[in-house]
């Protein structure tokens, strides 16, 4: 079977709100012009007093709230950075306010950047996943996650970090055909393993979205759970059938720690449910 490419399936439109798109059936919904242009441009300033790089190829990622903890793909227990007001004032703005987001990892892509196809860990953070975009527009690639995902879950997680890692660095501008964990890892690791040549392809065609700069993409449902998503690391995109180059794209990733009991995950998709994977694989520690 062929890995085909196919438009973004047909959002419906909130009668109520024509800056709302939803994908029902998927728990998709992305919210055009959520912050404004002043917001943005604040946002831009902050990240890079933190961090002047502009031109490197590696994303980079700031940490806030509980930082994002690369042992148990959740977050720690104690390393904290206070979340800027530049996060906390859109916080009321967010469509879910039963609970809300307190880890967020803003990154910055320079033109060229992507990130792997991977499923956001499940059981140590609640449902809703935020992706907020500013800067510029990217196509964010969406895939229902299949047995090649599966299989990579149950990968011992070094290996499965050097697999990412080292299609990365093949240079040839394309990404990881299929990663199912949280990325960011991704980028930390520097040993290499060969990917396997026998790989299955892809049962399920992928699409891709546009993201427009301050737009909020939330991630609930199956979009969430198992679907895989990522960005190409391409210099170039086609949009609205025209070539254009990439700008340095900004996002910010939001989501809810759990703790405690609350850890753990049901969902209708255990091949790609970190919940779901024997402890022997996930246990191995990295040396
Ligand atoms: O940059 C984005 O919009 C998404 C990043 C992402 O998928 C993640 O941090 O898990
Ligand atoms: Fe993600």
């Amino acid at each position: 079977m062929t890995l085909t490419k196919q438009s973004a399936p047909v959002p419906v439109t909130d009668p109520e709100n024509p800056k709302i798109q939803r994908w029902d059936d998927i728990g998709l919904v992305l919210i055009h012009d959520f912050i404004t242009e002043e917001e943005e441009a604040a946002m831009i300033a902050a990240f890079h007093d933190v961090d002047p790089r502009l031109d490197g190829k590696r994303r980079i990622s700031q940490h806030f709230g509980y930082h994002f903890d690369y042992t148990t793909f959740g977050a720690s227990e104690t390393s904290f950075t206070p979340v800027p007001s530049y996060i906390t004032n859109f916080l009321p703005r967010l469509p879910i306010q039963d609970y809300l987001p307190d880890q967020f990892t803003a990154q910055y892509y320079p033109p060229g950047a992507g990130i792997p196809p991977h499923v956001d860990t499940h059981s140590m953070f609640g449902e809703a996943l935020y992706s907020l975009s500013y800067g510029s527009a990217v196509p964010m690639v969406f895939r229902m996650s299949d047995a090649n995902d599966a299989r990579k879950m149950r990968l011992p997680r070094r290996s499965l970090q050097s697999v990412s890692e080292s299609k990365l660095e093949g240079g040839s501008g394309t990404d990881a055909k299929s990663t199912a964990t949280t990325p960011e890892s991704q980028s930390t690791s520097t040993t290499k393993v060969k990917s396997k040549p026998e790989e299955p392809v892809s049962e399920h065609p992928s699409w891709e979205l546009l993201l427009p700069p301050r737009s909020l993409l939330l991630m609930t449902g199956p979009s969430r759970y198992g679907y895989t998503h990522g960005i190409k690391s391409r210099k170039t995109d086609i949009i609205n059938g025209e070539m254009v180059h990439r700008q340095g794209r900004y996002s910010i990733t939001m989501r809810t720690i759990r703790r405690g009991d609350e850890i753990g995950c049901d969902c209708i998709f255990p091949g790609v449910c970190d919940a779901r994977i024997p402890a022997q694989s996930m246990d191995v520690q990295e040396k």
